[in-house]
């Protein structure tokens, strides 16, 4: 579905280097790698946000919807939430029926500053999916919520993905956790510039975990 062909990308010194991967139907990747060493930008360029990165870089974009998380929810806060869906192409009937699908049945117009973080972090999965994404980013979508809130987004990201055979994720996270419970695919940034480590297929739990150890103590080098 896309094939990444990133030639790098430089903020004052070199972050990205060259990245050369497909994303498939159904692929559901985790991101990892050490704090700063670019998975964000990564996931900038994969979602053609970054005007530095050519569109030719990501072949087959085009043909795709992109739903993206951002670390911030990134809400009009002038609008509702209703009006946020509306604004990305949500009908009314829609609008409503997200908004409960993520846990926000009644809240649709409240405006995003009357919502707690994992309240406004789940308005935002739902204008994510307003778009009828088929390749979904999801940049630290567990990060700075309490472990009841942060595994409830998780269960109800694995049920949308369940829903959803045919789309593909990609999630940036520090927790192996998450790609046990999320991923079938794992990758590993690192490296100055970084590039792909890893890009290894996983599933089940604690293979993760496993692989991330394996790298700490230097056992693997591929
Ligand atoms: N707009 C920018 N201007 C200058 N430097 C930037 C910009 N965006 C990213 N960087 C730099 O690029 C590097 C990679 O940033 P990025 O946010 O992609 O890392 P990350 O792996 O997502 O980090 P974290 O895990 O901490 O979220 C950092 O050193 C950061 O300071």
């Amino acid at each position: 579905m896309l094939e990444l062909q990133i030639e790098g990308r430089d903020f004052c010194r070199p972050v990205l280097g060259q990245v050369r991967a497909t994303v498939g139907a159904g692929d559901r990747i985790c991101l990892l790698g050490p704090s700063g060493i670019g998975k964000t930008t990564l996931l900038n360029a994969i979602a053609g946000l970054d005007v530095s990165v050519p569109d030719s870089a990501v072949i087959g974009r085009e043909n795709h919807r992109v739903g993206y998380l951002f670390q911030e929810h990134r809400l009009l806060p002038w609008r509702t939430l209703k009006a946020n869906l509306k604004l990305v192409g949500a009908t009314r009937g829609e609008a409503q029926e997200l908004l409960a699908q993520v846990g926000l049945n009644g809240y649709g117009d409240y405006f995003p500053d009357q919502l707690s973080l994992g309240m406004a972090r789940r308005a935002a999965l739902a204008r994510c999916l307003a778009v009828k994404p088929d390749l979904l980013l999801l940049d630290e979508p567990f990060a700075s919520l309490d472990p009841v809130m942060a595994d409830e987004l998780k269960q109800l990201i694995a049920r949308i993905l369940d829903a959803h055979p045919a789309m593909a994720m990609i999630c940036v996270t520090h927790d192996a956790n998450d790609a046990d419970i999320l991923a079938n695919r794992l990758w590993y940034l690192d490296g100055r510039p970084a590039k792909l480590k890893w890009d290894k297929p996983v599933d089940g739990k604690g293979v993760v975990q496993g692989l991330l150890n394996k790298l700490r103590t230097r056992e693997c080098t591929d």
